[in-house]
């Protein structure tokens, strides 16, 4: 059995509290918003490449996990003593029960269905039954698990392109993250597949679920992405998707496809037209609030 310190301090103590907490053989320390979902909660990120709305809650909940309760205890104490835990709360000190946490989080991905034949499914699970197309993906540091509406609607504009007899022809995944969508390209009959990054561990992420896949694809930063394609996807977000209109229309060939995601349904005009001067983007398909845009060359 663990035992947890929770503390409830203002912002500007939040680090060195945290500090003495590592000092003091706390075995982790987590810092939440302590007016999380109520009206006050606070935002801490912004879009990329946005300022962040703050850099911190006004108010902070420290969690720190002990080995013992004497260690938890004698942490509170000890803290309770110092200057700086002026204005700082000792909230509670509680017992965590024991917890299997593989398979905790193991249990929190679960098989995701992108059509009833296509799923996503992690190595620790048996595909379901109906699956005739599978990618085996584990969660990692890049994002594209296919638990993402934005990553399942691009899966799915891939599946039905594949499935109707029409060729995904050379694809291009810009901004690749797990390489998720390359690779249900190439399961889906695409020739020649681009996958890039600006991000190097998403570069190799995509490199090591390739392989895992058993699928081939160049991998790399963006400057590997060279000449024309059948097929551009690109799921990452409205502000840099605008700035990179023009890049990503050079790379489709004529009669092409064009494929958006990481769009909000208020950004679709925007989007629409910062890429007039190229190609009239459309709404192909909407879940939870994210639209997938799409243009025919
Ligand atoms: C939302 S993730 C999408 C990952 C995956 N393609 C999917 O659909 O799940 C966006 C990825 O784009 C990358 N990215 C962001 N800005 C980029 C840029 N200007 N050029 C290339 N990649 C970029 C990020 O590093 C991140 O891996």
């Amino acid at each position: 059995m663990m035992f947890e310190l929770i503390l409830l301090a203002p912002v500007v103590q939040v680090e060195t509290l945290s500090d003495a907490l590592d000092a003091l053989d706390a075995l982790s320390v987590s810092v939440e918003d302590a007016d999380a979902h109520t009206p006050a909660e606070q935002a801490l990120f912004g879009e990329p490449g946005m300022p962040p709305p703050k850099a911190g809650w006004e108010r902070s909940r420290i969690v720190a996990l002990f080995a013992t309760e004497a260690l938890a205890r004698d942490a509170a104490t000890l803290l309770q003593a110092q200057d700086f835990f002026a204005g700082c709360h000792v909230v509670a000190i509680q017992a965590v029960p024991e917890q299997d946490w593989v398979r905790l989080t193991q249990s929190q991905f679960t098989p995701v269905e992108i059509t009833p034949e296509f799923w996503i499914v992690p190595t620790w699970h048996e595909p379901p039954a109906q699956a005739r197309q599978v990618i085996r993906l584990d969660p990692g540091l890049a994002f594209g698990t296919g638990t993402h509406p934005t990553t399942r609607m691009c899966l799915r504009w891939i599946a039905a392109r594949g499935t109707s007899g029409q060729s995904l022809g050379r694809v291009l995944d810009y901004g690749c993250g797990s390489g998720i969508l390359a690779i249900g390209a190439a399961k889906f009959g695409a020739v020649a597949i681009d996958a890039v990054d600006i991000d190097e561990a998403a570069v190799e992420s995509t490199r090591a679920n390739a392989q895992a896949n058993h699928v081939q694809l160049q991998t790399g930063l963006p400057d590997k992405a060279v000449g024309r394609y059948q097929t551009v996807l690109a799921n990452i977000l409205a502000t840099p998707l605008r700035v990179l209109a023009p890049l990503l229309c050079a790379h489709v060939q004529p009669g092409g496809n064009l494929v958006l995601a990481g769009i909000l349904e208020r950004q679709a005009d925007e989007l629409k037209a910062a890429y007039l001067p190229y190609c009239q983007l459309q709404v192909q398909d909407e879940q939870e609030g994210w639209i997938l845009m799409t243009a025919q060359f």
